[in-house]
């Protein structure tokens, strides 16, 4: 299920499941199933979670989203822990000035365990209430992580829509956090957008999408100056692109490859970042992969998996991420606050205050 401001797609059924990307590309290629659903990994070699639903029923307005739950962390463990992340962090800014890699983007993982269960459909709806655009996901990830498995999230970040011979990408990147006092709010957003730090770490992950548009599209349009955009956490710079395909035919799923994991949470050049990544944090899993649909012309929405949990079977126990892209000006403190207040978002939906 995938709720975004201008609607929701919802896979009911399954036909097929697949945890193979290229087999279920393929399948859809070939006609043998009339529309995918679901998740693929960051890394794409690991098993995927999709799916050929047996209706892709659309609906027009996004989920309606409940307030927050009101659940308690009766544990909580953090992967790392705050020493290490800006360590690991000031490594890597070793890395860049060395001229290994020019971006990467490093996250933090934290293990929770809930008082209480919390079902994949509440979770889903407190997610899409936490947010203006109601944005909100979930995924039955079972296939790939053990049933009973949910990928839920709130991401913000369009990976790209496909409609007909359009593409459109709505990319992320370079964040400061949100306030409550309406004055200093403002005061970061300009402060962002005149940030000379960010609006480089900003300009890898455009450079990387009109590259990568550029193997299959022409016409790409994107604006030389990022903007501002918000969810009720954080703020960020947001570049809307538009191109348009050479083969209509080509599959959303297809560009979710093509395109992503984007330098908004991998780095340049993409395959360096990759490893910096595999070695220092191990598996991302689902994070930082993409969620989405595409049906039998190949139209299809996917966004980047961010601000997002993986549910166990218990309801009880999940894990969530945050991470932040490092550049060369790059601070370990800065960078420790970004990953907290991107948790924000799962946090809040769980009513959980603080994490210790
Ligand atoms: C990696 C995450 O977010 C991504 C990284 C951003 C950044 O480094 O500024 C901004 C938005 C996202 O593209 C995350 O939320 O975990």
């Amino acid at each position: 299920m995938l709720s975004r401001p201008h609607g929701t797609v919802r896979g009911e059924g399954v036909v097929r499941s697949f945890t193979d990307v290229d087999e279920a590309s393929a399948a859809l290629r070939a006609g043998e199933v009339a529309s995918l659903t679901g998740a693929i990994p960051f890394d794409v070699r690991d098993p995927a979670a999709l799916i050929a639903p047996a209706r892709l029923r659309t609906g027009e307005a996004p989920l309606p989203g409940t307030g927050p739950l009101s659940r308690r962390a009766i544990s909580t463990v953090l992967h790392p822990g705050a020493d290490e992340h800006r360590e690991r962090v000031a490594h890597a800014i070793k890395r860049i000035v060395a001229g290994d890699v020019g971006k990467v983007v490093l996250a933090r993982s934290v293990d929770l365990v809930l008082d209480e269960e919390v079902r994949p459909d509440e979770f889903i709806d407190a997610l899409a209430g936490g947010n203006a655009g109601h944005n909100a996901f979930g995924v039955d990830v079972g296939a790939a992580t053990g049933s009973g498995t949910w990928l839920v999230g709130a991401s913000p970040e369009v990976l790209l829509r496909k409609s007909g011979s359009t593409v459109t990408c709505h990319p992320y990147a370079g964040s400061a956090a949100r306030s409550a006092d309406p004055a200093v709010d403002r005061a970061t957003a300009d402060e962002l957008l005149a940030s000379a730090k960010d609006l480089a770490e900003h300009a890898f992950v455009v450079d990387h999408l009109r590259e990568r548009l550029g193997l299959l599209c022409d016409d790409i349009d994107a604006p030389s100056e990022p903007k501002l955009e918000s969810t009720g956490e954080v703020w960020h710079l947001a570049t809307p692109i538009r191109a348009t395909l050479r083969d209509p035919a080509t599959t959303a799923l297809d560009l979710a490859l093509l395109l992503g994991p984007t330098p908004a949470v991998c780095g340049t050049p993409s395959d360096v970042a990759a490893q910096i990544i595999r070695d220092v944090e191990g598996d991302r899993g689902f994070y930082a992969g993409a969620v989405g649909w595409c049906d039998a012309a190949g139209d299809g929405e996917w966004m980047v998996t961010i601000r997002c949990a993986e549910l166990a079977a218990d309801g009880r126990s999940l894990r969530t991420w945050a991470g932040g892209g490092i550049v060369e000006h790059s601070d370990p403190q800065a960078e420790l606050e970004e990953t907290a207040f991107k948790l924000r978002t799962v946090l809040n939906a769980l009513g959980i205050a603080e994490l210790p």
